[in-house]
């Protein structure tokens, strides 16, 4: 198969992508990639970092209030479904998957208009602006939250969860704690405000710390690559703790992952998709900052299954904060409950089940 792949902006759409590679890779080693990003996004590091082919353009968002900068969009667009036209022509891709971000807008709609199939994912219950624009031209749109249906057209919607579920679901960690500098025996939670960092999690975690240094459990607190610096400033005040490891981005997460007993974190749909696909519970803390408060409505899925606690951002204090972090880790039965409820609403199979979409759609 000759896939090519468009996703980008920030980690919640590209990994979704990166794990259909894997699976397209795992199913069929000669299969060849082409992944679309832009220049900006975080993909442009880390796809070719991957040595899958990578191939960039240069793209913004719509501004939500009139500006000239829009016209500037306007014109990026066009550019970028011009040369979009050109890598499909050269590439000739089977098929075409756009996983969201501005980018997967001007490539898919190019695939599209040359009568490429094509398929978007939509990692979200409230669909964002780019599929909402491609759901009149592509083929197939494959969803994780059954709530995004009735927001597409019905004939083209097919249920497949997030496949970076199964990518997290089935690995084999070797990872250790003391990479970290933590111990491996003793119960870890993660903080981590999303692909991006959050600054009033970092905040609130930074007021947090000396409190947190007499817990029992350790913390492996992620700033944010951009935020990382700033933190840094402050804690070097406070000084460092044993238990607590303060890192910048986690590159290696599906290692990660198994080896924590809890995740503090925004409330994004790749990272929900993560928590449920292994069982792990979770503090969420969803962001206020997200078209139609989505990530608020990706919480409460967890959260009514009994599979997560939530705190508002507008209450979040070190008070709450650590108060529920105490909650989990000290209690194992509460904690295990928890897991359980998160792990039966993961699904372990999406890869699989998007890359049976991906040939059904690229032979019709
Ligand atoms: C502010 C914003 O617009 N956020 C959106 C964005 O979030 P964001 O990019 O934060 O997306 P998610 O929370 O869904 O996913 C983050 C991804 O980055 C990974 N990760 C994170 C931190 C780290 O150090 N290392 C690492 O690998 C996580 O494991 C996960 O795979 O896309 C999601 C779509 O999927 C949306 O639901 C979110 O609302």
């Amino acid at each position: 198969m000759r896939l090519m792949v468009s996703g980008g902006g920030t980690g919640g759409h590209i990994y979704p992508a990166l794990a259909v590679i894997n699976e397209l890779k795992r199913q069929d080693p000669d299969a060849e990639v082409l992944y679309v990003g832009s220049h900006r996004g975080i993909e442009s590091t880390i796809v070719p970092d991957l040595g899958i082919p990578f191939e960039a353009m240069t793209i913004q968002g719509f501004k939500r209030s009139l500006s000239l900068e829009n016209l500037k969009t306007v014109y990026l667009f066009l550019k970028s479904v011009h040369q979009s036209k050109k890598l499909v022509r050269s590439f000739k891709p089977d098929v075409v998957l756009g996983t969201g971000g501005y980018v997967s807008g001007a490539v898919l709609y190019a695939a599209a208009k040359l009568h490429v199939p094509t398929v978007i994912h939509e990692q979200n219950s409230v669909v964002g602006m780019t599929n909402k624009f491609l759901s009149r031209y592509v083929n197939k749109i494959a969803i994780n939250f059954e709530d995004a249906r009735a927001q597409f057209p019905a004939d083209k919607v097919v249920m497949t969860g997030n496949p970076r579920a199964q990518e997290v679901a089935n690995i084999e960690s070797h990872f250790s704690l003391s990479t970290f500098k933590l111990k491996d025996d003793v119960p870890t939670i993660m903080v981590v405000g999303g692909s991006q960092g959050a600054l009033k999690l970092n905040q609130v975690m930074v007021e947090s710390l000396k409190t947190l240094a007499k817990k029992p459990y350790q913390v492996v607190f992620v700033t944010g690559p951009k935020r990382y610096d700033d933190v840094m400033k402050q804690v070097t005040k406070i000084g460092a703790a044993d238990n607590i490891s303060i890192q910048s981005y986690i590159n290696n997460m599906p290692e990660v992952l198994p080896k924590l007993a809890g995740v503090v974190g925004r409330s994004g749909a790749t990272t929900l998709a993560e928590l449920t696909a292994l069982g792990v519970p979770s503090i969420l803390i969803p962001s206020p900052y997200v078209t139609a408060n989505h990530q608020t409505k990706n919480a409460l899925s967890l959260v009514n299954a009994n599979a997560a606690l939530m705190i508002k951002e507008a209450d979040l204090t070190t008070q709450t904060l650590v108060s529920a972090m105490d909650e989990l880790m000290t209690d194992d039965s509460k904690r295990a409950a928890m897991a359980a409820a998160a792990k039966k609403l993961g699904k372990p199979k999406a890869a699989t089940e998007m890359l049976a979409l991906l040939k059904e759609v690229s032979q019709s």
